[in-house]
């Protein structure tokens, strides 16, 4: 079995500089080595960075009504698009490093572009499906499913043209939400998507929500899984260092749970770990945050299991 690592070094989706650090940090954290340690091959795709957006109204690529950088956003996800639906194709298990969660339009659409029936599990504080119209704050890392679902046409934001949607809202279920817009509340239920906020989490317990996630999504467990992983779904007292905390949220152990369990499927089939901000926190909560992401990717590979 072979894991693609792809580092991706980019900022451009939210305002707080350092998140292009995280795959460089994790690198050093020795999470290839770690990747090998459980048996699999590496194929290292490297590290990919991104013309950092300047000052926000740049003239290259003024905000598109409020949505700031959108051509350095669309091209940032074109390129680690092309180079996840290509480790697809060589049928390998897509593993990326963020950067931040704008990237999951990437990620997951890359994936779900060369791989059909692909399901979602999206883990995160936030559900990152706001519109054009909807957004608050016209930061992209919190609009990625709505444009890879298409309920934001990809067309009517300047640098994603080239999208083209695959998936639908029945293919994607969250996980950990706790922080919404008011615009994302009325997406999800206009559509009856499943999200298990904290709340389930807390009435159900970890293991009877992901049972739950998956009945809902991958019923006769036979669709591939891509686990979008955004580390501010954990508590921010064991993930600090990322860039929109929301108290309240995932435990270690929770966290660590959802990788399990997702890996006991033998389902995963793409991996993201987003959202870790070196720049963030002293170096304890940065090494923090960096080890977590590290253990996360390690559950999400079986380390854990018998
Ligand atoms: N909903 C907020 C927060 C977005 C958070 C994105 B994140 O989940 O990728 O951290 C917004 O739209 O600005
Ligand atoms: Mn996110
Ligand atoms: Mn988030
Ligand atoms: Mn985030």
């Amino acid at each position: 079995r072979t894991v693609a690592l792809i580092g991706g070094e980019f900022s451009g989706g939210q305002p707080k500089g350092g998140v292009e650090r995280a795959p460089k940090m994790m690198r050093q954290a020795k999470i290839v080595d770690q990747v090998k340690a459980l048996g699999y091959e590496v194929n290292d795709c490297g590290d990919h960075a991104f013309p950092s957006p300047d000052a926000a109204n740049s003239s290259a690529d003024p905000p598109a009504g409020i949505v700031k950088n959108p051509r350095t956003v669309g091209n940032a996800c074109k390129q680690i698009y092309d180079i996840v639906q290509a480790a697809v194709k060589r049928d390998e298990i897509v593993y990326t490093i963020g950067g931040d969660h704008s990237l999951g339009l990437a990620t997951v659409g890359g994936h779900a572009a060369s791989r059909p029936n692909l399901c979602c599990i999206w883990v995160d504080a936030h559900a990152d499906i706001n519109t054009a119209e909807t957004t608050g704050s016209g930061n992209m890392h919190g609009m990625p499913v709505s444009i890879l679902l298409g309920l934001q046409k990809p067309q009517d934001i300047p640098g994603f043209e080239w999208f083209n949607p695959v998936m639908t809202t029945a293919d994607i279920v969250y996980i950990g939400l706790r922080d919404l817009d008011e615009g994302e509340r009325s997406i999800i239920r206009k559509f009856g998507m499943k999200a298990f906020t904290m709340h389930h989490v807390d009435k159900y317990g970890i293991g009877q929500v992901v049972q739950m996630a998956l009945d809902h999504v991958n019923p006769k467990r036979d669709r591939p899984i891509h686990l979008s992983f955004d580390v501010d779904a954990l508590d921010p007292a064991i993930a600090p260092s990322t860039g929109t905390t929301v108290r309240g949220g995932l435990t270690f152990r929770e966290g660590h749970y959802i990788c399990e369990a997702v890996y006991e499927t033998g389902l995963l089939r793409g991996l993201d770990i987003m959202e870790v901000n070196p720049a963030l926190g002293n170096h304890r909560e940065v090494a923090e945050t960096i080890a977590i992401g590290c253990s996360l990717t390690r559950c999400a590979l079986g380390e854990t299991l018998l």
